[in-house]
Parts: C-alpha cells; structure tokens; sequence
C-alpha cells in the first residue's frame, strides 16, 4: 500500500468558533491507482489532501489527528526538514487555477527548471530535460515555447505547464485538485486524457480532487464520495456509479448532463432528503 489515511480529522480553531472540516475518514491509495474524491463546495476535499503535505495552518489554528501512512511512515509525524523531502518529490499537487502556481516574471523554462534543480540530482542538461517535459505534457513547439512568460500562454497550455513542473519532481502522488475548474470542457477534455496518459506511462498514483462526477467516469479507478467532512460512500468507481449505495452520491449522478438527453435544467440536490441512511437495495 503507497498511502493510506486512517481516521483522519481536521479542525479549525477560529476565536470564536470551530469547524470540523473532516470527521474521521479513511481511505487508501495503491502505486499507479487513481483515486477521485467527489463532493461539492465546503466538503472537506482540499483541506484533505493538503493535510497530506502539511499545507495547512499549524496548531493551535488547525489541528490534523489521525495517521497518513507514506510507505507505512506517518507523515503527521514527520519533521518540517523530513517533510520538505515529500513536499513536490513523493506528492505533488496541481491546484484550479494555473496562473496561481506560476511566477508572472519568470518565464516558464526557468520556472519548471528550477524545479529539476530542487529535486532531481539525476539531471545535468536541465534545458533540455525541460524541454522534453514541455513536449510530454503535450506543448508543441517546446524548444520554442520554453522562452515564454506564463501570460504568452493559454489557461490550457498553463495548465500543462503545472503539470509539467510538478512532473519534474517524478511524485509517486499526483494530487489534482479541481485541475480544470478555471478551463473550458474541450481543454478540460484535454486535461483529463493528458493525465490519464501520463499515469500509464509513468505509473504515479493520482489523487483527483472534484465536484463533478462526470469527469471521474472511465478516468479513476476508486472513488470517495465526501459530504460534510465525512466520506459517506468509498469503493470501485464502475461499482459506485451503476449503483450508490448513499443518497448524496445518487444526487450527485443525478447531476452528469448526458449527451442526447434534453435536460431543461439541472437537477438540485435536496438536502432535506440526504440522512445518514444508505439506499434500501432495492430502490
Ligand atoms: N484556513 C482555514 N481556516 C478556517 N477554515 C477553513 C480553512 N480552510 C478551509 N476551511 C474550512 O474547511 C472546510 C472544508 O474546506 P475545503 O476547502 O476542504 O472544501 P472543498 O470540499 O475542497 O471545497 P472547494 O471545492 O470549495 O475547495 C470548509 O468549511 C472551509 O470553510
């Protein structure tokens, strides 16, 4: 097993309030596996996987309990020096918004070849190893495009471009947390197939974070279904799509568009129906 999270809590400590951001949930990951965690808005998915990095607030502010086992290691018990060896190397992230992770006065070369730089004792030719990331993460003209600066570039290609970097790192875990959000659905489209291929050809684990079901067909393998800071549904994506066993997962399929069914308007997810109950097999 490459990671499995056992009982994890997170809690934020405001002044005058606490949030209980996630309640105990488990879950695992295998080499090479894609996991997606689904859930709207508020679910608890972000602070999740930043958890793993220890991205988020120090206590007494925010207050991670639980285990997260790298290679049966807690990384909630690791040193910030030990954990700077994880951060990019073992888990990388891909976050919405490309332009948040790019530095607007450096061109994309340099950037991605810092990267290599941080992480990687293996490379010498760091221009031309950055250049055949360009060119695996699908940018033509790469030996080109490697003199451009971030805004010279489409949401698309930036999107690339973080991926790119965070491939620098060769990570066991891609996190990919609402990677096309920000981006049209043919770039979205795009996006998904990149990742998918890129999971084949280099065998990471990825952790897709998500709102949207649809994009979770046909792409991970295991899906987690959040809902209040509580994973309410787990299990194999085929399994939990043809039949969901939780009221909020049934609601969130409810939620693909299909091609060829005319919809007038979405259906709404009514919170007044969703308990901790399953579905009665037979409904
Ligand atoms: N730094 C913070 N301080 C206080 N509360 C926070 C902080 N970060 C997140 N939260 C709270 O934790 C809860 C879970 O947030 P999280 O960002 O993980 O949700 P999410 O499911 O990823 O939603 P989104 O897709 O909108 O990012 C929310 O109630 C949020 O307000």
């Amino acid at each position: 097993m490459l990671l499995e999270v056992r009982d994890l809590k997170i809690r934020f400590n405001g002044r005058h309030s606490k949030v209980d951001a996630v309640k105990g949930i488990s879950f695992s990951l295998d080499q090479g596996e894609t996991l997606a965690i689904v859930g709207e808005s508020g679910s608890g998915k972000s602070v999740t996987s930043m958890s793993l990095s220890r991205l988020l607030p120090p206590a007494p502010k925010c207050v991670v309990e639980g285990a997260a086992l790298l290679d049966g290691e807690n990384l909630l018990d690791y040193t910030e020096k030990q954990m700077r060896k994880v951060r990019g190397k073992r888990i990388a992230y891909v976050f919405q918004e490309p332009s948040t992770s790019l530095n607007p006065y450096f061109t994309v070369g340099a950037q991605i070849e810092e990267a290599l730089r941080f992480h990687r004792d293996d490379v010498t030719d760091f221009k031309a190893e950055t250049i055949s990331l360009l060119e695996k993460v699908g940018i033509r003209d790469s030996s080109k495009r490697y003199g451009d600066y971030p805004h010279q570039m489409s949401g698309g290609m930036k999107q690339r471009v973080v991926i790119a970097m965070a491939l620098a790192c060769q990570p066991d875990i891609l996190v990919a947390d609402e990677p096309t959000t920000a981006l049209d659905v043919t770039i979205e489209a795009q996006i998904i197939e990149l990742l998918r291929e890129l999971r084949e050809k280099e065998n990471m684990a990825i952790i897709l974070i998500t709102h949207n079901f649809g994009i979770v067909d046909g792409f991970a393998d295991k899906v987690a279904v959040m809902y209040r800071g509580e994973i309410v549904e787990q299990g194999e994506t085929k399994q939990v799509l043809a039949s969901p066993k939780h009221e909020y997962t049934s609601a969130l399929i409810r939620c693909i568009p299909q091609l060829g069914v005319k919809q007038r308007r979405l259906p709404v997810v009514d919170y007044s129906e969703i308990g901790k109950k399953e579905i009665a097999a037979d409904a």
